[in-house]
């Protein structure tokens, strides 16, 4: 059984990537959840994968209603749970907040004080329920944006579900909520697309030289192009803003590039790097300077928990980790992120126990 406020029933409808994945992290926690999905397919996975069950005909109401179905159902759902469920406070994981608020109010939907938008930051190229995940949610930001008529007690719930997740509860308003996604997802969602788009023609013999930068840009855009098309449609007026400036940008870079003009084109280069820095770090906290260690890991089983667990008894905390696979030999290049006054004191405890390593 839960602590705290939130005790359940919490009623998910849409049983994809994020509803099963808040299924499974609150029944691990003991909170009663019951799914819904308009798949039977999709319900049955995860019923199976264990993140929730159906309500039965008898029950006390759910205490809290979580809408996890894509954008242009969202608005429509929340009005349908409102009404379903006239105890219930009534939130969403939808990707963009304002298209839904505004449809409720101009449906003059009932209970509009139960109902709290939300959006985590956390997913994954893969969708549906095969792809959930009880951590997807621990260590990252969930925007909680409450509209002027949100009522206290309902806020609360909401800011009680984020917290139970692990999750890091960021308050905004549905408006500002979604010019910043615009900039933080949105716009690199369609970039890496473009990118990634770039690709298809390539020559076979090209493509055998992609590294890990190209996989680091392009890895998002491999995400549903139905779910996208939704979500960037739904915020049309921020991402064409955003759009515009990086049209005009691209033709200072054409030119820049063209008539190798040197100091313009650092000048891009250099405000990408102020961008990188400006990314905050862990868990909402100011951007972290780290450092690499990068190992050589023979592609055998068991390498990569051999290779934690000597970092481990090293006593340095790893900050994050990449994995690059070179497709001519049978090793990986593991890179670990860490801090940089732990990076000599790792390099030097690796190599004592047999490892190859770089700087
Ligand atoms: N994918 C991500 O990385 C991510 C991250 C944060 C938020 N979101 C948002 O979360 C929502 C869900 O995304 P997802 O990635 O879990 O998608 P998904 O496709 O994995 O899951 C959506 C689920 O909703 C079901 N569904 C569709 N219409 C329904 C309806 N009318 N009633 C009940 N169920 C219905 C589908 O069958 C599917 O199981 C979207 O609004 C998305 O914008 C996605
Ligand atoms: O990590 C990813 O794969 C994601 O795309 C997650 C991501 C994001 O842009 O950060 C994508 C869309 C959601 O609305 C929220 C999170």
């Amino acid at each position: 059984m839960a602590e705290g406020r939130l005790q359940g029933p919490v009623l998910v409808v849409g049983a994809g990537l994020l509803g099963t994945s808040l299924g499974l992290t609150l029944t691990k926690l003991g909170v009663p959840v019951w799914l819904r999905d308009t798949s039977s397919e999709h319900l049955r996975t995860a019923l199976g994968l264990g993140a929730g069950q159906i309500a039965p005909d008898i029950a006390p109401p759910p205490q809290l209603v979580v809408v996890a179905v894509p954008p242009d159902v969202i608005g429509e759902t929340l009005r349908w749970a409102l009404t379903h469920h006239p105890q219930a406070v009534v939130t969403d994981v939808g990707s963009i907040k304002t298209g839904p608020l505004e449809q409720l109010r101009a449906r003059g939907s009932q209970g509009l004080a139960r109902y709290v938008g939300g959006h985590p930051m956390a997913g994954s190229e893969r969708s549906g329920p095969l792809a959930a995940s009880a951590a997807l949610f621990d260590g990252r930001p969930w925007a909680v944006t409450p509209h002027q008529d949100s009522s206290a007690d309902a806020v609360e719930l909401v800011l009680e579900l984020v917290r139970m997740t692990g999750a890091t509860p960021v308050r905004m308003s549905p408006d500002e909520h979604d010019r910043a996604v615009a900039r933080t997802s949105h716009l690199p969602h369609l970039l890496a697309s473009l990118v990634a788009g770039r690709l298809v023609d390539a020559p076979p013999g090209h493509l055998a030289l992609s590294g890990q930068g190209v996989r680091d840009v392009t890895r998002v855009a491999a995400g549903d192009p139905d779910l996208w098309q939704q979500i960037v449609t739904g915020n049309a007026p921020a991402v064409v803003h955003l759009l515009g400036e990086v049209r005009d940008q691209l033709d200072e870079l054409i030119a820049a590039v063209s008539k190798g003009k040197r100091k313009e084109l650092t000048a891009i280069l250099e405000q990408g790097v102020a961008g990188t820095t400006a990314i905050p770090g862990k868990h909402g906290g100011p951007a972290r300077q780290t450092a690499s260690v990068f190992v050589s890991v023979p592609d055998h089983p068991g390498e990569l928990a051999r290779l934690f667990a000597d970092a481990g008894a090293s006593g340095v905390n790893i900050e994050d980790v990449r994995i690059d696979h070179d497709p001519g030999r049978p090793t990986g290049l593991v890179e670990l992120l860490v801090a940089p006054d732990m990076e000599e004191h790792l390099l030097t405890s690796l190599e004592s126990r047999g490892w190859v390593t770089h700087r």
